[in-house]
């Protein structure tokens, strides 16, 4: 049987995750989940995961664990014969936990970024919120200013990316990831990268991923050889 490839990314606010996602589903061939963007269309969509979710996310708060869990094991359901590379989930130790009853995963990657790198590139991103879709006025700016390249409605600056509100979501982050980031070590599955710039960080998780598949093809290969 084929075996799939199953990854996470981490890392706090700002660090890349969603850049280097979007490089590796286009590269790999990776299903991406961003738990982000689920939540954000349940909200959308007044589901019932959204409804309550939207009451968490109001108030700053994570959403609880059993909520997230739920969402995306249900997501992860859908895709149980598919390569993935999860955003957002697992974010605390419980949710990795739950994650790891169910899937194995084979490969964590976590970007270490550090802060005033994070605080310049969130003061200048810009989202479309329909489709999830970001900008940063220097490193990847829209075709028009102010607006979303494919449907060309404006973009909006998340309250969330101000400075102020940075340095709280970051000591948040660090907390919660931690015990999150321990787990994966003791699996022996976590790669770190550090550097301020996604453009020199990318070519090292690009030969990763790339020796890390070649040699799930060739046991899954070796498996099926009698
Ligand atoms: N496992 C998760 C994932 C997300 N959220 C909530 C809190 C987040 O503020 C919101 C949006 O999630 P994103 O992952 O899109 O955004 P973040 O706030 O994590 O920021 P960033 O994308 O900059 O890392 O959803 C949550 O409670 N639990
Ligand atoms: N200047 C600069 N901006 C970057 C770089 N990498 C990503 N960005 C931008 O920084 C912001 C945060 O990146 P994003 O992928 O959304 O990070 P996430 O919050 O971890 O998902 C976005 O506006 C990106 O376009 C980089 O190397 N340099």
């Amino acid at each position: 049987m084929a075996k799939f490839f199953r990854a996470a990314i981490m890392g706090p606010p700002g660090s890349g995750k969603g850049t280097i996602s979007k490089r590796i589903a286009q590269s790999f061939g990776l299903q991406y989940l961003s738990s982000g963007h689920f939540l954000r269309e349940g909200i959308a969509a007044n589901t019932e995961a959204g409804v309550m979710a939207k009451t968490y996310i109001e108030r700053g708060m994570l959403v609880p664990d059993p909520v997230m869990t739920r969402l995306m094991l249900s997501k992860l359901e859908q895709l149980s014969s598919h390569s993935f590379l999860l955003d957002g989930f697992p974010r605390t130790l419980a949710q990795a936990q739950a994650l790891n009853n169910r899937y194995q995963l084979d490969l964590v990657i976590s970007l270490n970024i550090p802060y005033e790198t994070l605080k310049e590139r969130l003061s200048d991103r810009w989202i479309h919120p329909r489709s999830g879709r970001v900008y940063n006025m220097g490193f990847n700016p829209p075709q028009v200013e102010g607006k979303d390249d494919v449907t060309g409605e404006p973009l909006i600056q998340q309250d969330d990316d101000k400075p102020e509100a940075l340095m709280a979501r970051l000591r948040h982050y660090k907390e919660v990831a931690k015990p999150v980031i321990d787990l994966y070590k003791s699996l022996g599955i976590l790669h770190s990268f550090s550097g301020t710039e996604t453009d020199r960080i990318w070519p090292y998780i690009n030969s990763l991923l790339s020796n890390k598949m070649h040699t799930l093809a060739q046991d899954a290969h070796q498996s099926q050889t009698p």
